[in-house]
C-alpha cells in the first residue's frame, strides 16, 4: 500500500475578526489555560479561535477549521464539530456566571463544513433553574448552519 505523506506545512494567517459591537473575551483569564483541545494552538492546523462577547453579551466565537479536523474529505469531522460546540456552550455557561461540566451534548449536523473558512459559533444561555443550564448554539456563517447544539450544562458540587 502507498504510504500517505503527512503534509507538516503550516497555514497561512486567517482573519478571525469579530463583527461590528463584538468585544473581545479573554476565556484562559475565566477558566484558566486548561481549554488547549480547541484553543491551545492558534497558529496550527487544527483549530484557530477568537472569543467575543456581542452587544446582548452572549459568547460568540469566530473559529477556522484547519486540515487536521479533516473527516469527510475537505470537511470537518462531525466530532471536530461536537468539541467546538463543548467548549464554547460550557465557557459561555461560565462567562454567564454558572461554575459548570457539560453533562448533555445534542449536536445536529446540517450541512457539511468546508475546511480552511472561518465560521462563526452563536451561543445563548436559555435557561438555569436549580443545578441545570441550558445553552443552545450552532456553529454557522451567514444564513448556513453546519451544526446546531443542545447543551444541558450541571453546576459542580462545591468540594
Ligand atoms: C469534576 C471536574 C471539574 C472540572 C471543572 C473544575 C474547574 C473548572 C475550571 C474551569 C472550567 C473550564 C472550562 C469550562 C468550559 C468548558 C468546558 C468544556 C465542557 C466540557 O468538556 S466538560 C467535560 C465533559 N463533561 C463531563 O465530563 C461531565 C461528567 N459528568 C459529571 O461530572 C456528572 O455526571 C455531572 C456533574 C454532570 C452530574 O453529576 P452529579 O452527581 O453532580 O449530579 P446528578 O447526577 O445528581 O445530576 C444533577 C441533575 O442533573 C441531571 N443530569 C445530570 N446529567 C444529566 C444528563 N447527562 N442528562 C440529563 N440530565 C442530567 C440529573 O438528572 C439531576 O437532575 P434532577 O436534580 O432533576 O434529578
Amino acid at each position: 500500500m502507498e504510504k500517505q505523506e503527512k503534509n507538516t506545512e503550516v497555514c497561512p494567517p486567517v482573519d478571525l475578526s469579530g463583527e461590528a459591537g463584538w468585544t473581545p473575551f479573554d476565556a484562559p483569564s475565566l477558566v484558566g489555560a486548561s481549554l488547549r483541545f480547541v484553543s491551545g494552538e492558534p497558529d496550527g492546523n487544527r483549530y484557530r479561535v477568537r472569543y467575543y462577547k456581542d452587544d446582548a453579551e452572549q459568547l460568540r466565537a469566530r473559529i477556522w477549521f484547519g486540515p487536521e479536523t479533516e473527516g469527510p474529505p475537505g470537511h470537518a469531522h462531525g466530532g471536530a464539530m461536537a468539541a467546538v460546540l463543548d467548549e464554547v456552550l460550557g465557557l459561555a455557561a461560565w462567562a454567564a456566571g454558572h461554575s459548570i461540566v457539560v453533562g448533555n451534548l445534542n449536536v445536529s449536523f446540517r450541512n457539511l463544513l468546508p475546511l480552511e473558512q472561518v465560521v462563526t459559533v452563536e451561543s445563548e444561555v436559555v435557561s438555569a433553574q436549580g443545578r441545570k443550564v441550558m445553552v443552545h448554539g450552532r456553529i454557522c456563517l451567514g444564513e448556513t448552519v453546519f451544526a446546531e447544539a443542545e447543551c444541558l450544562c450541571i453546576t459542580i458540587r462545591d468540594k
